[in-house]
């Protein structure tokens, strides 16, 4: 399930979708002590990264991590750990912790493992997730064009798996769409007339390997707040 919220500008967006979050975050501290959020890279969020920031939240009660990461060094334009480091652990965000998804110099096996474990300790099931969307529909590192596609959208798997995508750079960790689904509050930060094109071709069929994006916006477990701006 979704509902679709439009706004004017993305100004504007930013700033409603940060103000969202921040209740979401707080209440979560409240009832249980500490929030877990996961964001996606890409050019779309630095203003609302920039403007959560700056809100007066519980943040060393908060950990906050990635729906997927390329499997770059930190100092790489690439890297999305560095992108949330420079835009949202900032101001008094500073204060969060930041769960890593890339851990080491390779992506083995026993790494997965080890990874899996701790997000299922530290993080799952997640307060809020913020996901993103691609021209081809995917979402964190969902990507149709990839052979793992099955495994991520599987109904059993782990919640972190290897991503070898063929029609972007970099080899990627991500999590997968049954723990994805489990967040308590989904969000897809989308805007442009491009992605509304992309968004709206999404919710005219229900091939889910053709874009994984659908898989957030047709299961009825799932309520996925679209903000979209111009
Ligand atoms: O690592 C990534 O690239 C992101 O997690 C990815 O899922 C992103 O959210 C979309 O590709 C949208 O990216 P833009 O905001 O740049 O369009």
């Amino acid at each position: 399930m979704y509902q679709i919220n439009e706004f004017p500008q993305k100004s504007d967006l930013d700033q409603a979708l940060a103000n969202q979050v921040a209740e979401l975050l707080t209440q979560a501290v409240k009832s249980k002590g500490k929030a877990s959020i996961a964001v996606s890279g890409g050019s779309t969020p630095k203003g609302f990264f920039n403007a959560l920031s700056k809100m007066d939240l519980p943040w060393s009660d908060i950990t906050i991590t990635l729906a997927d990461e390329r499997w770059v060094d930190f100092d790489s334009e690439a890297s999305n750990t560095r992108l949330v480091h420079e835009n949202l652990l900032q101001n008094k965000a500073v204060a969060a912790k930041f769960f890593h998804l890339k851990q080491g110099d390779e992506l083995t096996q026993e790494t997965l493992a080890d990874l899996n474990i701790a997000a299922k300790s530290m993080l799952l099931p997640l307060d809020v997730l913020i996901l993103g969307m691609g021209e081809d529909g995917h979402t964190a590192s969902l990507f149709p064009c990839s052979d793992q596609i099955d495994e991520g959208l599987a109904k059993c798997t782990s919640p972190l798996l290897r991503v070898m995508p063929k029609s972007a750079p970099h080899e990627r960790i991500s999590f997968s769409f049954i723990y994805l689904k489990q967040s308590k509050n989904t969000f897809l930060h989308i805007s442009g007339a491009g992605k509304k094109a992309v968004l709206n071709k999404a919710l005219a069929d229900s091939d889910l390997r053709e874009m994984p994006i659908r898989a957030f916006l047709q299961d009825p477990d799932v309520n996925t707040q679209v903000f979209w701006a111009e």
